[in-house]
């Protein structure tokens, strides 16, 4: 099948060509980028010399997505639904790597991003694949799950669906690479303010809060309130997210861990570490696993949960391609078995 993918200049849409090159039924269609139209990628990336030769196109000219059956869109939030209604209404499948396209409500959407939503209804799937298969399976439109969102819900998703935590008094403490703020240059990610530091952002207002939220309610079947704390630390890549929650009275350690091996249990891409695991990002790296481990605070009564992805593979463009392997009835793990890069 052909596949196009729009913003291919950005992280994440380089990314999704490394995965791409090793996806046994795709052949990449049209690249595009609007600063380096006409440009080959491979002089952008030198990494993918030899494996893309493609120049890259303006995503304007609709026409070059004519016989592709799905397009990815790698752009900044905002950007993506613009291009996104035009494909849906020519049956083109749309993953959408960005925000656009992961909120139920889009009130919440222009609540967090200030940005007016401008294609409301329009039946897209949240991509968080693990959990919403079914859906995206028949899905026309994915709105790809978040980096520290993909991390953090999958943390706690079996707890809330069990009904073993205060869903309304978690508190989400993650850590990401700074590929995660993408590749333009900001004051915030150059070396000088980065290396040998580590600071937190966005604290009580980023805006994956929303997201994160709207996944635990929509399992739990109860409200559910985050106090999310983001944080840089200076490594190219690699998301950690250690996640605390209030049990419910009488809960007991091994009714945690059924709640992980029940929901994970037969999940390849999820691996459990178990009670007592520790998880790091470098067993993630390059590779579209989750790793998470338990651990019960019997003092306090909580427990925490510590997962570990690489935001650019399982937390942006690996997602994005099981995603597709889903919507195309292929097998999940298609282009994506990988293990992860060590040491
Ligand atoms: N980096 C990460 O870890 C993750 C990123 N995401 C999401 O994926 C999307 C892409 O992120 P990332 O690759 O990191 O970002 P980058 O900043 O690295 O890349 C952005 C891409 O969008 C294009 N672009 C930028 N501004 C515009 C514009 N105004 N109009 C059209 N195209 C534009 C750029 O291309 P050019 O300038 O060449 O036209 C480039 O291809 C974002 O929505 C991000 O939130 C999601 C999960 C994780
Ligand atoms: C380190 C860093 O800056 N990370 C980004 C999140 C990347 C991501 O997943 O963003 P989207 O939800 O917009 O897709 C941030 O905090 O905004």
């Amino acid at each position: 099948m052909k596949v196009s993918v729009i913003g291919a200049t950005g992280y994440a849409g380089a990314e999704l060509l490394r995965i791409l090159s090793n996806h046994p039924e795709v052949e990449v269609a049209a690249i595009t980028s609007e600063s380096h139209t006409g440009t080959s990628i491979a002089e952008i990336y030198p990494h993918l010399v030899g494996f893309y030769d493609k120049k890259l196109t303006s995503m304007n000219d609709l026409d070059q997505f004519a016989d592709s059956q799905a397009v990815f869109i790698g752009l900044p939030h905002g950007h993506a639904m613009a291009i996104g209604r035009p494909l849906a209404e020519q049956g083109i499948k749309v993953i959408d790597l960005g925000a656009d396209y992961r909120f139920h409500d889009e009130s919440i959407y222009e609540a967090w991003y200030k940005v007016e939503h401008t294609h409301r209804n329009s039946g897209a799937v949240y991509g968080l694949t693990e959990l919403y298969r079914q859906k995206i399976k028949t899905a026309s439109i994915v709105g790809n799950a978040g980096c520290y969102t993909t991390a953090s819900i999958l943390a706690l998703a079996p707890l809330a669906k069990s009904h073993l935590i205060d869903t309304k008094n978690i508190v989400v403490d993650a850590k990401s690479g700074v590929s995660g703020a993408g590749r333009g240059l900001s004051q915030n990610v150059h070396m000088a303010e980065m290396a040998e530091n580590l600071k937190a952002y966005s604290i009580a207002g980023h805006r994956h809060t929303p997201e994160i939220e709207q996944a635990l309610q929509e399992i739990s079947g109860q409200d559910s309130l985050i106090s999310f704390t983001p944080h840089l630390i200076p490594m190219s890549r690699g998301i950690l997210s250690t996640c605390y929650a209030t049990l419910q009275e009488g809960v007991k350690p091994e009714d945690v861990d059924q709640a992980f091996y029940e929901m994970y249990g037969q999940e390849f891409f999820i691996r459990l570490l178990g009670r007592g695991g520790y998880p790091a990002v470098k067993h993630t790296r390059g590779s579209n696993f989750c790793d998470l481990g338990w651990h019960i605070d019997s003092r306090t009564n909580r427990v925490i949960v510590v997962s570990a992805i690489d935001n650019l593979v399982k937390g942006a463009a690996g997602q994005a391609v099981q995603n597709l392997n889903v919507m195309f009835g292929l097998d999940e793990g298609s282009g994506l078995k990988q293990v992860a890069l060590y040491p």
